[in-house]
């Protein structure tokens, strides 16, 4: 098995899918940011009233539970069931979980009525959603993604979909396939969104590639290398925000390629 990561990156720039977004208040621009740099193009629409219609013309929806209340949870119900019925991937990010019994209840919910393609959270937000007792601090990790190793198969194994958890080394599980891809810097935890980006670059993969392990393997390596690339340029916050959009629209899929640090079983 490879990963066409050069093929799948001038797919994704050569197509520009919609990539439909319900997302939280803090990331929304940064997100539709990262989408457009690395050539893709975002939606941000929530309401219960359009959701249905937007993912209707979408290439993909990113569902992402970061500041969710009851409204808000309507629209992603109303939107995952479309997605699910017109056959478009879902990639849900289960934002602080194992944080408060409200997102627990919420995600669920949401994983029972619509199996997503993809799961995309950190260590302990993947743990704390196939089960496990675990307080997650807000949306920051308190588990390694390689100590999740077990909880993603398990919930991979139970809704079907890829789990891809993020961390020093991002691990991604489907069936019996396992990724582990060791790019990326620590400073990418000092940027708020920045596992939401990685989501919503796994949603504009998902679009244009079949096979959802394979356009989550690329989204990974996407972020890690550009977040290297980055840092060369930028070593403080926020600069190195700035600097990782300008290198999503700069990398060429050749690049990519050749930085890519992937181990795949
Ligand atoms: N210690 C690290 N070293 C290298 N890269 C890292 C490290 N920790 C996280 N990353 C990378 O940072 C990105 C975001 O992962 P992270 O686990 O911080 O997501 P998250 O907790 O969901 O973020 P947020 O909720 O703030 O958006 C991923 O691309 C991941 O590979
Ligand atoms: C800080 C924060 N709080 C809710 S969502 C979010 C963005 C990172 O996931
Ligand atoms: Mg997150």
């Amino acid at each position: 098995m490879t990963i066409q990561l050069e093929a799948n990156l001038q797919n994704l720039r050569a197509k520009a899918p919609l990539v439909h977004n319900i997302t939280n208040f803090v990331v929304m621009n940064f997100t539709a940011n990262a989408l457009l740099a690395i050539g893709a193009s975002p939606v941000m629409a929530h309401a219960v009233e359009e959701v249905e219609d937007m993912v209707s013309i979408a290439g993909a929806l990113v569902v992402n539970i970061g500041t969710l209340s009851p409204l808000w949870v309507e629209g992603m119900h109303s939107a995952m069931a479309k997605a699910a019925q017109t056959g478009k991937p879902i990639v849900l990010d289960p934002v602080g979980a194992g944080a408060t019994p409200y997102r627990n209840n919420v995600l669920t919910a949401l994983l029972e009525a619509a199996p997503p393609a993809i799961i995309r959270g950190n260590g302990s937000e993947i743990l704390a959603l196939a089960g496990a007792s675990i307080q997650t601090k807000g949306v920051d990790s308190t588990a390694d993604s390689t100590d999740s190793i077990g909880a993603a198969r398990a919930l991979s194994e139970r809704f079907g979909s890829v789990v891809s958890v993020s961390g020093a080394v991002d691990v991604i599980v489907h069936g019996n396939r396992t990724a582990w891809i060791s790019n990326g810097v620590p400073l990418m935890t000092k940027v708020t969104g920045m596992g939401c980006s990685a989501s919503a670059l796994a949603g504009a993969f998902a679009a244009v590639v079949t096979d959802p392990f394979e356009a989550a393997v690329s989204a990974a390596v996407t972020m890690g290398v550009c977040g290297e690339l980055a840092y060369r340029a930028a070593k403080l916050p926020g600069s190195f925000q700035i600097a990782f959009l300008d290198t999503l629209s700069d990398i060429s899929p050749a690049h990519l390629a050749e930085l890519s640090k992937i181990r795949l079983e």
